[in-house]
């Protein structure tokens, strides 16, 4: 067998003007710029296996990323990527672990960025190596392997490697039929797309329509900026997609509890599944709060949840009736193994936040391990899609009738393709000229 050496790491800064057209926008950040700060793993592999990554940010500080990747990737330049498939956990120690970089964090904010970008770029390299998509390279790893992956520190109060070994292998034998299903149904999906803040109702109305006919049975609304304008925005939507179609709300962090509380009760009307990111996103005891005061309706958080220790407490605090994890703030697929695990032991369903650039390319395949390994069903889960930016991928995702259908390629489905990566570099790539 030959030894695949981490020769060198490329790490770029790229931008799409986003802003520009209000995509992305919601009541918390009006102007974003989808942002990436983009790993390329270099190898010796005589076909020229690279291994790419990336973490998502939405503009300024994505050079932030850039310069933590670059500090981090110390860690694997020269070592050979079959010293870190060996054990893939004791892989992930070492990046999220070392002595001096760990204080930067620890498992929070740019380092944690960081980890996400090489971690994935690393599973990316050795799915490509083993010529499987991600999700058929975990799907195909026993329990034992499976648990391997998993750093358990500072969650065994919650769940242990032998516990999770004894979840997985209940759901071993049933695997396949499980696969057999995804390729049939694909997994269900719904759309942020129309929902942007910065839409005109016009824009809005015509997104939703399209929606509709084209199969999505669930659709997210932007919500947080005046609860009036939340409210007559809401209408028009509900009066585009009548009363059966799922409606899901986001406020992306702008109110205070008792704020929530009290918007959400207006809101109750138009029969929302779910409300997300209602308050701060560290606040665990005030999202119980809201979850309590407005049941039925679901509270969910993850997308700015940033390690698995935070999000243990969402789950033992009864705080969440949704999980959103993100493939890029949580130190990437080794993490997200361990938060799915938990969510399963919870039976709190999975949706994943895909609200980014590359996200959706990402999420499809760890809802797709989780449908097949680890929770076992679909049911109250969908992933975030939203209609941005994925014609700058290789192999982009596939939507059918309002669901993700399964990767066939080698890899994480994350690499971009060439005249993107140098177009849209910033600062100096064409588009920013
Ligand atoms: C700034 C991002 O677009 C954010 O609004 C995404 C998000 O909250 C979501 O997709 O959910
Ligand atoms: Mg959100």
């Amino acid at each position: 067998m030959t030894t695949t050496i981490i020769t060198d790491v490329l790490v770029k800064d790229i931008r799409f003007p986003t802003s520009k057209t209000f995509d992305g926008s919601d009541a918390m950040n009006p102007d974003p710029d989808y942002s990436a700060a983009y790993v390329i793993l270099k190898t010796n592999h005589p076909q020229n296996l690279e291994g790419h990554g990336l973490c998502f940010t939405i503009g300024r500080g994505n050079e932030l990323c850039v310069a933590a990747i670059k500090s981090l990737s110390t860690l694997v330049i020269g070592k050979s990527l079959e010293s870190f498939t060996y054990d893939m956990g004791a892989f992930w120690k070492m990046i999220s672990g070392d002595s001096q970089f760990r204080w930067l964090g620890p498992e929070k904010g740019v380092i944690h960025l960081a980890t996400a970008a090489i971690v994935n770029a690393v599973w990316d390299l050795y799915a490509k190596k083993e010529s499987k998509p991600l999700w058929r390279l975990l799907s195909d790893m026993t329990p034992e392997e499976l648990v391997r992956c998993i750093d358990f520190t500072y969650i065994t109060d919650v769940i242990t490697a032998e516990e999770a070994l004894i979840h997985l292998k209940k759901l071993e034998n049933s695997k396949q039929s499980r696969i057999d299903k995804l390729f049939e149904e694909g997994y269900p999906a719904y759309t942020t797309s129309a929902g942007w803040l910065g839409y005109s109702d016009d824009k809005m109305r015509s997104l939703c329509r399209e929606a509709k006919e084209t199969g999505f049975n669930h659709l997210k609304i932007k919500v947080g900026s005046d609860i009036f304008d939340d409210i007559r925005r809401a209408n028009i939507i509900r009066e585009e997609l009548g009363p059966n179609v799922h409606l899901m709300m986001d406020a992306n962090q702008k109110w205070e509890v008792d704020e929530a509380i009290h918007n959400m009760k207006e809101l109750s009307r138009f029969n929302p599944y779910w409300i997300e990111e209602p308050t701060s996103p560290d606040d665990i005891l005030g999202h119980a709060k809201i979850a309590k005061a407005v049941y039925p309706i679901l509270v969910a958080t993850g997308e700015h949840c940033h390690n698995r220790v935070m999000f243990k407490q969402f789950l033992q605090a009864n705080s969440i009736g949704i999980c959103q994890i993100d493939s890029c703030r949580l130190g990437g697929v080794n993490e997200v193994l361990s938060v799915l695990l938990m969510a399963a032991k919870f039976n709190i369903p999975v949706c994943p936040h895909a609200g980014g650039v590359g996200l959706c390319e990402h999420v499809q395949h760890l809802s797709m391990i989780d449908y097949i390994a680890i929770s076992g069903t679909k049911e109250n889960r969908i992933i975030e899609y939203v209609d941005n930016l994925h014609e700058h991928f290789n192999d982009p995702v596939i939507i059918k009738n309002g669901s993700y259908m399964p990767p066939l390629n080698p890899g994480y489905s994350i690499s971009m393709k060439e005249e993107t990566l140098k177009n849209f570099s910033f600062p100096d790539g064409e588009i920013w000229n």
